[in-house]
């Protein structure tokens, strides 16, 4: 509602720009718009929008964040862009775009395979980079990138955190960057406005877990259970105690994520203090495993449907 309300008032003020860009608004609601201000796309001033202020806009509402991802390239580009389009107009939050990558340590089977066909067809970072510089202007929630740490070295940090700003990402996920080492990352990201979240476990010791959310940007990760992604039969009960002590450490908004994949998860998640759910492997496999691209993005908007309607 409050994005439509948004976009409503954006929409109203473009009705004739001449007269808007100079008046202020009556309604304190809408968005005061300057004199510099140029419009790309109707919804694109919503995508200004970072990571951390979507969880205080929601925190506002007593809302509880949905932050799908899905794999770059599976089944193909073109139907990633469609799929972000889908995932962003069905309600989503967030969402994690994930970079393919030969190597992928912390995925299930399912993202495996994903990344497997999406580096088959050929899907590198410069053509996610072009097909997102075309599809991020038309999304109203902001987008984490998801990249394993080896290709941002291979490109260089500085230059992977300016290209990945300039195509208008807000967030950045390396599920296996050593946390002595997120400095150098954290250093680039804030240079870029780039926000760097971090990862916390059911078996990382509280101390380090304590230095992972005061480092962590934009809001916490707690992975739910040891192991690989993929969805689960059920969330693991030790998700409670795990969000209470990281709550006990910040304030910083903390989302879940590994195994969840049903609306039952979601509102269990949800009881247990979480400020956003993250669902991936269910997701992806519908994208890459359906008979074809349309229907993969017409079972992507059911599921996404049903599990928001979990958190409503
Ligand atoms: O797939 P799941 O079980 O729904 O978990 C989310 C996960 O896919 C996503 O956040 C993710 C994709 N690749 C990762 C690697 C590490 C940690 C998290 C991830």
């Amino acid at each position: 509602m409050a994005v439509a309300l948004k976009a409503t008032c954006f929409l109203q003020l473009q009705k004739k720009p001449q007269d808007n860009l100079l008046s202020r608004p009556s309604n304190p609601q809408s968005i005061t718009i300057s004199a510099r201000t140029t419009f790309k796309h109707p919804m694109a001033a919503l995508s200004t929008v970072g990571l951390a202020e979507t969880f205080t806009r929601l925190r506002k509402q007593g809302k509880v964040a949905f932050i799908p991802y899905i794999t770059a390239g599976d089944p193909d580009l073109s139907t990633t862009a469609e799929a972000l389009k889908v995932l962003d107009s069905c309600g989503s939050d967030i969402i994690e775009l994930g970079v393919p990558y030969s190597d992928p340590l912390a995925d299930g089977p399912v993202i495996q395979a994903a990344a497997t066909r999406a580096l088959a067809k050929g899907t590198n970072f410069n053509a996610i980079m072009s097909m997102l510089k075309e599809v991020v202007p038309q999304l109203s929630c902001p987008l984490a990138l998801f990249s394993y740490y080896n290709p941002i070295l291979k490109r260089g940090i500085e230059k992977f955190m300016s290209t990945v700003k300039d195509v208008g990402v807000h967030g950045l996920v390396v599920p296996d960057v050593p946390l002595e080492e997120t400095e150098i990352l954290r250093n680039e990201a804030v240079k870029n406005n780039i926000e760097l979240v971090l990862l916390t476990t059911p078996t990382t010791p509280t101390d380090r877990m304590k230095a992972i959310v005061e480092a962590s940007e934009g809001f916490v990760y707690l992975v739910s259970s040891v192991g690989v992604t993929g969805a689960r039969a059920s969330v693991s009960a030790k998700v409670e105690t795990l969000l209470s002590e990281i709550k006990e450490a910040t304030s910083k908004p903390v989302a879940v994520g590994f195994g969840i994949s049903k609306p039952e998860h979601v509102k269990k998640v949800v009881a247990w203090g979480a400020d956003g759910v993250i669902v991936g492997s269910a997701m992806v496999k519908l994208l890459g495993e359906a008979k074809s691209p349309e229907e993969g993005l017409k079972e992507l908007e059911t599921l996404t449907k049903s599990l928001k309607s979990a958190l409503l």
